[in-house]
């Protein structure tokens, strides 16, 4: 059985913490790039995608256009059994998909490594997406006051979503030797700052 899976994209104006490194139409194409990714993962591991996007957005996916609030626009189809996979889980991959969307209970949760919830799986109907600040706490809270078994499901190609400058450096350095084409196309490479990694990009 398919695990229906509705993947949130913002097609308007993504990644605006990579400004620094990206003009507008560069993070437009790179969230692009990245949603094709996660779409296949997603799909390999058994999921059946519906992006669900701010505005009209060209991939391999059934794209409905919903321009409310993230969270609104998730609650609205989110009737169980269904998962919500973030389009900027760079490292995500079928394996690791397919064992989230395996993993038993009535709310699984991915966190992020900011605080967020990258991907869940929701098999009660008593419970709500409320995104954006520390929401994977929020989560566990709406979780437990709806009385919903929890699985926490702790993985790091699931906790790294592409949000700052510092995330594309832990693509880099997680991506096996081979620099995903995005970045390189795009003369991202690895670079040191007072010794925390960073990335740099050769104009
Ligand atoms: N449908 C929809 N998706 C959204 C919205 N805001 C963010 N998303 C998507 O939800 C996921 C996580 O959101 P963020 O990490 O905040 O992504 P983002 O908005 O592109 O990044 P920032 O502009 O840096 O906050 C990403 O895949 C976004 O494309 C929204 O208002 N509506
Ligand atoms: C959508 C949001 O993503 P973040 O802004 O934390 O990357 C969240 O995970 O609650």
């Amino acid at each position: 059985m398919a695990m229906r899976t509705l993947v949130p994209f913002d097609a308007t104006d993504p990644k605006t913490r990579l400004s620094p490194l990206f003009s507008p139409d560069e993070r437009r194409e790179l969230a692009a790039v990245m949603l094709g990714d996660v779409l296949d993962a997603v799909r390999a591991a058994g999921g059946d995608p519906l992006v669900v996007a701010t505005d009209d957005v060209a991939c391999d996916a059934p794209v409905v256009v919903d321009e409310r609030a993230l969270s609104d626009a998730v609650n609205a189809r989110l009737e169980p059994k269904t998962a919500v996979v973030m389009a900027d889980l760079a490292l995500s991959t079928p394996r690791v998909l397919d064992a989230f969307f395996a993993a038993s209970g009535d709310v699984v949760l991915a966190p992020g490594l900011g605080g967020g919830t990258n991907a869940l799986v929701v098999r009660d109907d008593g419970f709500a997406v409320d995104y954006h600040g520390a929401s994977y706490r929020d989560h566990l809270r709406n979780a437990a006051a709806a009385g919903c078994s929890v699985r926490e499901f702790d993985a790091t190609r699931l906790a790294l979503d592409v949000d700052e400058r510092t995330d594309l450096a832990d693509v880099l350095l997680r991506a096996e030797g081979e620099t995903p084409g995005w970045l390189r196309d795009a003369g991202v490479g690895l670079a040191t700052d007072g010794g925390r990694t960073n990335v740099a990009r050769k104009r």
